[in-house]
C-alpha cells in the first residue's frame, strides 16, 4: 500500500468519503460518497443519495467540511443574473410534478422562484437536500411526458462530467431543458463554489484503494474460458453440420486430421474479401454518438451501398462461371483462416490498447489481467486515421459475408439435391437473413447507439464473433438445408413470412424510435414522446415499444431468429442452435444492460423498471 501511495499519482479522496460532488453542469455541489477512483481516467466513482452514480473530475469534488465552514452568503439574491432567472425557469413547470426526480429537485433549487429570505435555505437544500427516489404515482407518470426536453447532454453521465462550462455556455438553448444544468451567462459563479475552491489548496492525501470495477463474462477465469470455448464450439458445430445425423450430443467429435484445417487458397479469399470490403468502406463519413471526452467521431455509413456493390460483384462472378459451392466445400478452411485472421486483429487491438490513452478505454476494460484484457478489449474505438476498426469489422465482412455464405449455400442444395431452383425452406432462410442484414446496413448508423459500439472494448470476444461467429455459425440453417431437405407447405410458408413481418415491425420500429430519440431529442416530431429525466440529462423513452417491454428491439430479433430457425423443422437440434444461442445472449446482454443503466441512472431507472415492468416479453419475461 505504502508501495503504491508512492508510484501512483496523488489521489485526493478516500473511498467511503463523504464529500460534495459538483452537479453535472451546474455550480451546485451535492452530498456523494466516494466508491472508487480509476487511475487511468482518473475519475472519481460517486454516488448520490438517491443511488444514481457519477464519475467525476477531481475539480468537481470539494471536501464536505469546506462547505459546513462557508460563511453563508446573500450575494447571490442580489445577482441580476439570478433574478432574471427566476422568471424563467423551466424548471418551475417540472416543479408541479409529483415525480421529481433527483435532476429534477435539483433543478429546482436551482431556480427556485423563492423570496430573498428563503433562499438560503434553498441553498443548504441544494447542498443537503435528500435525493431519495419518489414514488411513481399516476399523475407522475403523465408528468413524464417531457415536452421541454431540448438535449440530452450525453451517453453517459461521465460525458456530462466531461463537459466543460464552456461546452455548456456554447450552447446555451440545448441545454435549457427541464433541469437546467447549464451556468447562465451572465451570472457570477456562485459564491460557494468560489469559496470552496479557495479551500481547496489542501494536500493530497494518501491514495484511496479503488476496487477494480467488477468484471462481467466471468472475469478473469471466464476470460480463460471463452477464448477456448468459443472457438472449438465453432468448430465443434461445423463439423457437426456435415454430418447426415447431426445432434448437439455428438461430443467430442472426431476431428479431422490437422492438415485439413489449413488451405492457403481459402485464406487467400477471406484476405481479399476482408481488401473488397476495406476499399467499399472508405467513403464518406457521417458523424456518430458524442463520446465521454464529448469528441464525436465520424463513421462511414455506406454499408447498404457496399452490400449492393458486393453483390453486383459476386453475381457477376458466378456469371464469369466461378463456383460459389467452394464456400460449402471448404467451409471448414475458410473458418479457420477467418479465425486465424481475428487472433491476429485480436493481438494487435491489444497490443495497440497498451499505449492507448487513458480516456480512449473502454470504460472497466483494463482489468490488468492479459488474458481478461485481449478477450473483452481494452480500446473503445481503435482507429487508424479515420479507419474505425470495430465498426468495420461489426458492419462489413462477417454481415455482408454472412449472405454471400447463405447464396453460396443455396447454389450448394442445387447441386447436391438436383434441383432447379433452391428449396423453399432455403429461400425462406436466404431472404430472411438477407433482410435482416440489409436492414441493418440501410439503418446502419443506428449501431452507433448499442452497447457494443458505445460501451464494450474492441478485443477478441468481438473480432471473432464478427469475423468467424457471424458468418460461420449464423449461416447454420442454410448449411443445414443443403443436406437435410424440409419441404414447406404453402400455409406454413405464410405463416412463416408473417412471423418474420411482424418480428421485423418491432424490431425496427424500436430501434428507430430510440435511435431517433438519442440522436435528436429536440426533434419537433418527439414532442408528444413520454420520457424519464435522469441525473445525466439524459431521459429514458417510456412511449412506444420502450413502454411496452425494455427491450422491445431483443423480441423483434427473437420472433426474426423464430422465422428463420422454423424453415429447418425439428428432426435435429443444430438448425435451433442459433435461437438457443440468440436467448441466452440477449437475456444476458439485457443484464448486462441493466447493471450499466443502473448505476448511470440510478432511481430514473428504477422508476423507468417499475413504469415498464418486462425485460423482453409482454407479462412473460
Ligand atoms: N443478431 C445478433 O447477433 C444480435 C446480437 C445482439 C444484439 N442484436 C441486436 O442489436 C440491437 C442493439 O442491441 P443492444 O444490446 O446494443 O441493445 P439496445 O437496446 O440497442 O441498447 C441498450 C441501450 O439503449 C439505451 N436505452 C435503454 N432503454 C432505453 C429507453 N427506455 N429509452 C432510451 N434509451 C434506452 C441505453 O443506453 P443509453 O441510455 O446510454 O443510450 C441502453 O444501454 C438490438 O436490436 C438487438 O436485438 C443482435
Ligand atoms: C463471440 C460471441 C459469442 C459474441 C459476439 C457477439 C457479436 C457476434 C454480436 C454482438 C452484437 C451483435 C450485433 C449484430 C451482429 C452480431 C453481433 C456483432 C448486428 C450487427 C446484426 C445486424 C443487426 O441489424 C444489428 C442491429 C446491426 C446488429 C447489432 C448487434
Amino acid at each position: 500500500m505504502v508501495i503504491r501511495s508512492m508510484t501512483m499519482p496523488s489521489v485526493k479522496y478516500q473511498r467511503g468519503d463523504m464529500v460534495m460532488g459538483r452537479w453535472p453542469g451546474s455550480s451546485l455541489y451535492y452530498e456523494v460518497k466516494v466508491l472508487r477512483f480509476d487511475a487511468n481516467s482518473q475519475l472519481y466513482t460517486v454516488i448520490y443519495k438517491d443511488g444514481t452514480e457519477l464519475e467525476l473530475k477531481e475539480q468537481d469534488i470539494k471536501s464536505a467540511a469546506g462547505f459546513q465552514l462557508r460563511p453563508r452568503s446573500r450575494s447571490r439574491s442580489r445577482s441580476p443574473g439570478r433574478r432574471r432567472s427566476r422568471s424563467r425557469s423551466p424548471a418551475r413547470t417540472t416543479r408541479r410534478s409529483s415525480s421529481r426526480t433527483a435532476a429534477a429537485v435539483a433543478a429546482a433549487a436551482i431556480t427556485e422562484n423563492a423570496p430573498a429570505s428563503r433562499r438560503d435555505t434553498k441553498l443548504k437544500d441544494a447542498q443537503e437536500i435528500s435525493l431519495s427516489p419518489v414514488e411513481q404515482t399516476k399523475a407522475a407518470e403523465n408528468n413524464s411526458n417531457n415536452k421541454h426536453e431540448q438535449k440530452e447532454e450525453n451517453n453517459t453521465a461521465i460525458k456530462v462530467n466531461e463537459n466543460t462550462d464552456a461546452t455548456v455556455e456554447a450552447e446555451p438553448e440545448k441545454n435549457q431543458g427541464r433541469y437546467n444544468l447549464r451556468r447562465r451567462k451572465d451570472e457570477t459563479k456562485p459564491v460557494e463554489a468560489k469559496a470552496q475552491e479557495e479551500m481547496e489548496a489542501k494536500p493530497a492525501a494518501a491514495p484511496a484503494a479503488s476496487p477494480p470495477p467488477p468484471l462481467d463474462f466471468g472475469g478473469k477465469l471466464g476470460a480463460y474460458f471463452w477464448l477456448l470455448f468459443l472457438p472449438a464450439w465453432v468448430l465443434f458445430l461445423v463439423l457437426q453440420v456435415n454430418l447426415e445425423d447431426p445432434s448437439l450430443a455428438n461430443f467430442p467429435p472426431p476431428l479431422p486430421p490437422l492438415q485439413s484445417f489449413w488451405d492457403a487458397q481459402a485464406l487467400g479469399f477471406v484476405i481479399l474479401w476482408v481488401l473488397i470490403q476495406v476499399l467499399l468502406y472508405i467513403l464518406p463519413l457521417s458523424e456518430g454518438m458524442p463520446l465521454r471526452s464529448g469528441e464525436r467521431l465520424k463513421y462511414r455509413t455506406n454499408g447498404f451501398f457496399a452490400m449492393v456493390v458486393s453483390s453486383v460483384a459476386v453475381a457477376a462472378a458466378v456469371h464469369q462461371g466461378v463456383d460459389l459451392t467452394y464456400i460449402h466445400s471448404h467451409f471448414l478452411q475458410l473458418a479457420t483462416a477467418s479465425f486465424l485472421i481475428s487472433v491476429v486483429l485480436s493481438l494487435y487491438l491489444y497490443v495497440r490498447s497498451r499505449s492507448a490513452a487513458a480516456e480512449q478505454l473502454a470504460l472497466g476494460g483494463s482489468s490488468g489481467n492479459v488474458a481478461y484484457d485481449f478477450f473483452k478489449g481494452r480500446e473503445l474505438n481503435p482507429r487508424i486515421k479515420d479507419f474505425d476498426l470495430k465498426f468495420f469489422c461489426e458492419m462489413r465482412p462477417g454481415l455482408i459475408g454472412w449472405c454471400l455464405i447463405n447464396f453460396a449455400l443455396a447454389l450448394a442444395e442445387m447441386k447436391q439435391q438436383a434441383l432447379d431452383a433452391p428449396s423453399y425452406s432455403m429461400i425462406l432462410v436466404n431472404l430472411f437473413q438477407l433482410l435482416y442484414v440489409a436492414d441493418g446496413l440501410w439503418n446502419e448508423e443506428a449501431i452507433l447507439t448499442t452497447m457494443d459500439l458505445m460501451h464494450d472494448g474492441f478485443g477478441f470476444m468481438l473480432a471473432f464473433g464478427d469475423l468467424v461467429w457471424v458468418p460461420f455459425t449464423y449461416t447454420l440453417q442454410a448449411y443445414y438445408l443443403v443436406s437435410h431437405p424440409n419441404p414447406l407447405s404453402l400455409p406454413a410458408l405464410a405463416a412463416l413470412v408473417t412471423l418474420k413481418l411482424v418480428g421485423f415491425y418491432i424490431f425496427r420500429k424500436s430501434n428507430s424510435e430510440k435511435n431517433a430519440f438519442r440522436r435528436n431529442p429536440s426533434d419537433p416530431k418527439l414532442s408528444d414522446v413520454k420520457t424519464i429525466p435522469t441525473a445525466t440529462g439524459k431521459s429514458l423513452l417510456v412511449s412506444g415499444w420502450w413502454g411496452v417491454v425494455r427491450h422491445p428491439n431483443y423480441l423483434g430479433d427473437l420472433l426474426m431468429a423464430l422465422a428463420w430457425s422454423l424453415p429447418c423443422g425439428f428432426s435435429h437440434l443444430l438448425p435451433w442452435y442459433y435461437m438457443i444461442y440468440f436467448i441466452i445472449l440477449l437475456v444476458h446482454r439485457d443484464s448486462r444492460d441493466m447493471t450499466q443503466c443502473r448505476r448511470k441512472y440510478g432511481s430514473a431507472w428504477d422508476e423507468y423498471c417499475r413504469t415498464v415492468r418486462y425485460r423482453i416479453i409482454p407479462c412473460v419475461y
